[in-house]
């Protein structure tokens, strides 16, 4: 059995790969490398460089890896830009994940797991949000995979196919051996962002926004840590493998950080005082996002490690330290991922 990864080239696709390799999994990856890097394809994992959208190609990769599971990560994920690229998004995220779908479906694969996102709910009115919750994106990026889900959902009522969707809320920090990391280039997640200030290779943090309906005016966001995810989509897999139903899963902790506590612990932890500034309101951006985890505690068994802001920056700012340049230019060296995949 071999478990295709789309985007395992990219930031959490890369976290998989390395739990499911960690578990004794085969993988192939597929990846465009348009955000991802081969560098995060560990050693001896297969990297097919192409687009998820290219159906012949998913066809081919399937059939010569004997694929019979997927991880779909492969997307554009940026809020602000599917707002001005509307179209884009709804090619790169929804219609490429048709393709996906049709070829996954011509050739027999059993099991799916696909990354949604809290963007899904929109402008929630309440605290924390269940699964059940309203579904009314309110910007490009949350329809886009809102129609994904559908489809899946869809495809897998119609086909034998076993599906779960995660709907990932803020996904921050770093492999605690120092495997992986966040290494999108221009990056705009917050806790990346204010680590790069706080090291020094960005002047300032712009806080988008400090008259929201909020405790200090700032968006709450659900920082999830990064394997802590991971880990959600193993236990996703086994839960299909055992027979279980089609479904879908919040992943978040079921508390909310404002823009400003993130900042705080990023001081905090780096002990650097870099200069933060007030911005407008960002196109798209809801003021909370808050997961109620009742369901993948309850049915997957999942419970995390890393559950600590403090914690997700130390793992983030060390993560960034090893690929920032230093103070003289220099770039710190990056232990190989293959060296440490096996220690
Ligand atoms: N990072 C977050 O906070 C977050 C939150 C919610 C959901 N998600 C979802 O998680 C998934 C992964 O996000 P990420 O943060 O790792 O982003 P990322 O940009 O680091 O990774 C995406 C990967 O997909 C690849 N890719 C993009 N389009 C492709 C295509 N057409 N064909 C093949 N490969 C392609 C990129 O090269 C990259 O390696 C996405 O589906 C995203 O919507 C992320
Ligand atoms: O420099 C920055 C960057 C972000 N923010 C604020 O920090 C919060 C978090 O912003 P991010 O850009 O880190 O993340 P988003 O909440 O916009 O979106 C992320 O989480 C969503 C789910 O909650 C989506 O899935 C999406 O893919 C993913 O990028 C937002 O209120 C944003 O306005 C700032 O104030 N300054």
């Amino acid at each position: 059995m071999t478990i295709l990864v789309t985007g395992g080239a990219g930031y959490v696709g890369a976290h998989a790969v390395l739990a499911l390799l960690d578990a004794g999994e085969q993988v192939v990856v597929l990846d465009d490398l348009s955000t991802g890097s081969r560098a995060a394809v560990p050693d001896g994992v297969p990297l097919v460089v192409g687009d998820v959208g290219d159906a012949a190609l998913v066809s081919r990769t399937i059939a010569d890896h004997r694929v019979d599971e997927i991880m779909h990560f492969a997307a554009r994920i940026v809020v602000p830009e599917s707002v001005a690229d509307p179209l884009g998004y709804y090619e790169a995220n929804t219609m490429k994940t048709r393709a996906l779908l049709a070829a996954s479906v011509a050739a027999g694969v059993r099991r799916l797991v696909f990354s949604s996102t809290a963007a899904v709910y929109g402008e929630p009115a309440g605290s924390t949000l269940t699964e059940d919750a309203p579904l009314v994106p309110i910007n490009p990026y949350g329809r886009s995979k809102l129609m994904s889900e559908w489809m899946i959902a869809d495809a897998a009522r119609a086909h034998a196919l076993g599906y779960v969707v995660l709907r990932y809320f803020n996904v921050a920090g770093a492999d605690p051996k120092g495997r992986a990391g966040q290494s999108t280039p221009n990056a705009t997640h917050l806790v990346k962002v204010a680590c790069q200030a706080a090291l020094g290779a960005r002047p300032e943090v712009a806080i988008y926004g400090d008259d929201n309906p909020t405790r200090d005016g700032t968006c709450l966001r659900d920082y999830i840590q990064v394997s802590d995810l991971a880990e959600a989509h193993l236990s996703a897999l086994r839960h299909l493998r055992e027979g279980g139903d089609g479904a879908v899963f919040n992943c978040g902790y079921g508390r909310g950080a404002s823009v400003h506590e993130v900042i705080e612990a990023v001081k905090r932890v780096s002990g650097v005082d870099f200069p933060v500034r007030r911005a407008e309101r960002r196109a798209g951006d809801p003021a909370s996002l808050v997961a109620d985890t009742t369901r993948i505690r309850r049915v997957l068994g999942w419970s995390p490690r890393f559950a600590d802001l403090h914690t997700i920056v130390a793992q983030a700012l060390a993560w960034e330290r090893s690929v920032s340049p230093d103070a003289d230019g220099r770039t710190y060296a990056r232990a190989r991922i293959a060296a440490s995949v096996n220690a």
